[in-house]
């Protein structure tokens, strides 16, 4: 059982708080996703598409871990390694060119290891890449992530899902991913 702390922020399909887990009594962020948000079919293949995802590039050190995910008649809950930031946040600061290279790199590395798994994550942006104290780059929100296919044209993406301003190139002019 777990208490929600604090929250932590919400996008289109649910929200996330800080919990405690209570057998390590480590901090851990806890997604849950509100079926009402959506109809219960595309619910049930968004959940499903996010945890398999998400899975399937852990461990990485520089992927979020998920934990355990947990499904009531009313909700579902994705309970993961908890960062203490996010690159949303933190954008405002100054940071030397020798942290930069450190984000940077990490989450190059990611990604790297995404698209070596033939997965693409789609929604790469700030407030996906999460930051914590040490300074290590997770990369969280797999729910548009999917399997990279030679053919795959990304145009399909529904508009108020994918983050605008960082919307990759082929995807505005309407082009293959791989082209
Ligand atoms: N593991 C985590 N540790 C700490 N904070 C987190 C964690 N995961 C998510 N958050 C916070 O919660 C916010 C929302 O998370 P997330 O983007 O996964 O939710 P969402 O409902 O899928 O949103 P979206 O509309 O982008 O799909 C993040 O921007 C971040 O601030």
């Amino acid at each position: 059982m777990l208490n929600a702390l604090k929250p932590l922020g919400g996008g289109a399909f649910g929200s996330v708080y800080k919990a405690i887990d209570p057998v390590t009594c480590e901090p851990v962020a806890v997604k849950v996703l509100d079926p009402r948000s959506t109809n219960h079919k595309n619910f049930a293949f968004r959940l499903q598409q996010e945890v398999t995802m998400q899975e399937r590039c852990c461990p990485h050190p520089n992927v979020c871990q998920i934990r355990q995910v947990s499904t009531t008649a009313s909700s579902s809950a994705i309970i993961m390694d908890f960062s203490d930031t996010t690159l949303r946040h933190v954008r405002d600061l100054v940071l030397s060119e020798e942290e930069l290279r450190c984000v940077m790199s990490q989450l190059l590395l990611g990604v790297h290891h995404i698209h070596s798994l033939g997965i693409i994550h789609r929604d790469i942006n700030p407030r996906n890449i999460l930051l914590d104290h040490a300074g290590t780059v997770r990369i969280a929100d797999f729910g548009l992530a999917g399997r990279a296919t030679p053919d795959m044209w990304l145009g399909d993406s529904p508009d108020r899902v994918v983050t605008e301003n960082y919307r990759p190139p082929d995807m505005l002019i309407g082009a293959s991913a791989t082209e």
